[in-house]
Parts: C-alpha cells; structure tokens; sequence
C-alpha cells in the first residue's frame, strides 16, 4: 500500500517534471545556436586582428563584458555565478581565435592556477613553474604569452620576490586577479586519526595559526615548499595532514577534517598578470609604479603632491630596501586610473621629473572580485 502510494507520487512528479525539462531542453537547444553564434564572430575578430598582429587577449575589453553582464542581469541567477559562465564563454571563443599560454607559481593545485582560470577562463594551456624568478623567465623569453604572480596578501602583506623582478623586468602588468584564500586542513581520510604532522607553505601556517593553536596545539607544524606539496605528500603518507585549498584537496583525493580555517576571513591575495600587452583603458582601471626619491628633505611628500594636485587617488604605497646598504628605498605605488587618462598622464609626469628613479610598471583593470 505504501509502496503503491510512493510510485503514485513519483509518477504525479514525473508528471510535473516532463513539460518542465521540455522546456530546459529547449531553452538549452536556443543557447547552443547562441553560443555558436559567437563562437562564429570571435572567429572573425580573430581573422581581423591575424590582418594586423593584433593581441588576441583583450584584458580591458573582457572586464567590460563581465562588468555589463552583472549591470544588466536581472536574476535569479547571482552575478558571480554569471561572470563565471561568461568567462568561460570568452575563454572557449578566444581560444578559438588563439589558445594562450600562462605561467604561474606551481604546482598544479596552487592558489597561483586557481588564479590563472579565474583571469583567463579554462581553455588556455598552463605552464607550472618552479619560482617566480621562473615564471618571469618564461615571460620574458616568450615560451608563455602571460605569467602570474602574487603580489601582495592582505594578511601577510607583500611578495618581496614579485616586486624585486616587476623592477628590471621589460614585461609590464597587463591585467590583476584578487582571490579570497580559504585554508582547509585535508588529510589521506579526512579524519586526523594517526596524523602526526601538519605540513603546508610557511605563509599559510602563519594564516591559520591562532586556529591551531586552539585545535592541534599539540601537533607539529612543518614548513614545506608550497601547499600543493603538502597536499601531495598528505596523500602519500597518512600521518600528513596539509593545509591548503579546496582545489588541491580535489586533485589529491583528499577528505576535509576542517574547511574555511584561516584566522581572517577576508583574507585575500592579489596576482599581477605580466607580458608584453600594453592593455588599454577598460573604464575603472590602476596604473601601478614604482619610484624612488632623491636623498633631500620632503622629496617623498614631494613625489606625492604631484597625486594629490591632479586629484589622482593613490589606492597602495608599499616600500622595499634598494639593497645597496644605503638605507634607500623603491616605493610601489598604485593609483586609480589608466594611464591614458589626462589627470593620470600629467601627475605621472610631475611625479618623474621630481623622482631619482621612476618606471611604469603598467595601466590594467582593477580586478572584479
Ligand atoms: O573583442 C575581442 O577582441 C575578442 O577577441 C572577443 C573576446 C570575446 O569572446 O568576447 C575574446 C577575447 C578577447 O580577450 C576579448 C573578447
């Protein structure tokens, strides 16, 4: 009896489900033609620009199109989720046109190629490096179109390394991606049964301490080349737990002891895009620099004033040694606006005829998330 009466309800269901999928269906069939349909025209673009040489990677003009399509979706579909399916979209049209290559701070798993997808969407080829002096290299030698390279976390601070290079470096910052960094505690059975060490890259355990010392405080901590490696090694040694993303986590087969166990929650890392592509203007952009002011009194409150008079907002100063053992410094500065940009141009100008080194590290659009 309550059998029947279960496939009674399962039938009135499917009932209810039919003209619905019918309608997925073809809803779904009218995407396809679509999606086609500008697959189609990318092409063509692609052909306009081979004419020219012209770059195919546009960073100025898909930030438009992700920032027009959360301006004009009206729901229920979350902005986030859409500029996700958007991406994608460009991704898989431009490369059609041209499929790029990108070096990131490896391995496989790293918070660097969770970045690289969410710049460039899926279908690109990845290159995994072993530093970041290597993604430069591969840059610059032209064996990857683009590099990325973390540039600063919002709790540990800068990447000294990055801003080193960025200095010497003929490559400039084409484009910027922030992600949030979420630190799972992964382990081989996603139970800390037998785990005797806790391994992960020393910039995360810093991230996730306090955390520790309330949960494992009687657990070793171990520094390791990165957290993919320790991911890596939590899969091969079951007495290894590994803090690290979710995404590492999937690549190794690992289960989650504890997700989301980073002390701040904010915490966020940005990546700088380099190659030779000089973007343009997207409409809310930054220009990043980096200087250094001559030894006199106020040369730095100088250097500054040339923002200020143009009404040129500076959005990050960060300083770093010159390491020439006279106390002298590079300032990093990033300011609101594209280069291209009247009031940036002018105040850039007045900034490098008052500064004892001054170079454009480059115009790019301001990151969406
Ligand atoms: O508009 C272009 O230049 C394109 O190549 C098209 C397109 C897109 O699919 O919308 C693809 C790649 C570029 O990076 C930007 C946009």
């Amino acid at each position: 009896m309550t059998a029947l009466r279960l496939a009674d309800k399962e039938t009135a269901m499917n009932d209810k489900l039919k003209p619905l999928r019918e309608q997925i269906d073809a809803i779904d069939a009218q995407i396809l033609d679509l999606l086609n349909r500008r697959a189609q025209v990318a092409q063509e673009v692609g052909h306009v620009k081979a004419e020219t040489n012209a770059p195919v990677f546009r960073p100025e003009r898909e930030a438009q199109v992700l920032r027009g399509v959360a301006d004009r979706n009206p729901g229920p579909m979350g902005n986030a989720e859409m500029q996700t399916i958007f991406r994608e979209i460009m991704s898989a049209c431009r490369s059609l046109e041209k499929r790029v290559t990108v070096a990131f701070l490896g391995p496989a798993g790293t918070y660097s190629e969770q970045a690289v997808y969410q710049q460039f969407g899926t279908a690109v080829d990845v290159m995994a490096c072993a530093s970041i002096d290597e993604v430069f290299r591969a840059t610059e030698a032209g064996t990857a179109d683009f590099g990325v390279v973390p540039v600063e976390n919002s709790t540990e601070g800068a990447i000294g390394r990055t801003l080193d290079l960025l200095l010497n470096t003929p490559l400039t910052i084409s484009g910027e991606v922030a992600i949030a960094v979420r630190h799972s505690l992964l382990t081989g059975s996603g139970t800390m049964d037998g785990v005797t060490a806790i391994c992960a890259h020393a910039q995360a355990l810093a991230q996730c301490q306090i955390w520790l010392n309330n949960n494992y405080p009687e657990i070793e901590r171990r520094a390791v080349s990165s957290n993919a490696e320790a991911a890596r090694m939590a899969r091969d040694d079951h007495s290894v737990a590994a803090i690290a993303g979710e995404r590492a986590g999937v690549r190794y087969s690992l289960g989650t002891v504890k997700a989301n166990i980073q002390d701040d929650p904010h915490n966020r890392t940005r990546f700088a895009v380099i190659g030779t592509l000089r973007t343009g203007p997207s409409g809310i952009d930054r220009t990043s620099m980096a200087l250094a002011a001559p030894h006199k009194a106020g040369s730095v409150y100088r250097l500054l004033g040339s923002l200020a008079q143009n009404g040129v907002s500076m959005t990050r100063f960060e300083s770093r040694p010159a390491r020439n053992g006279n106390w002298e410094y590079y300032f990093y500065v990033d300011v609101e606006g594209h280069i291209e940009n009247p009031a940036v141009a002018k105040a850039l100008e007045e900034l490098q005829g008052n500064a004892a080194f001054f170079k454009v590290l480059g115009s790019y659009p301001v990151s969406l998330t």
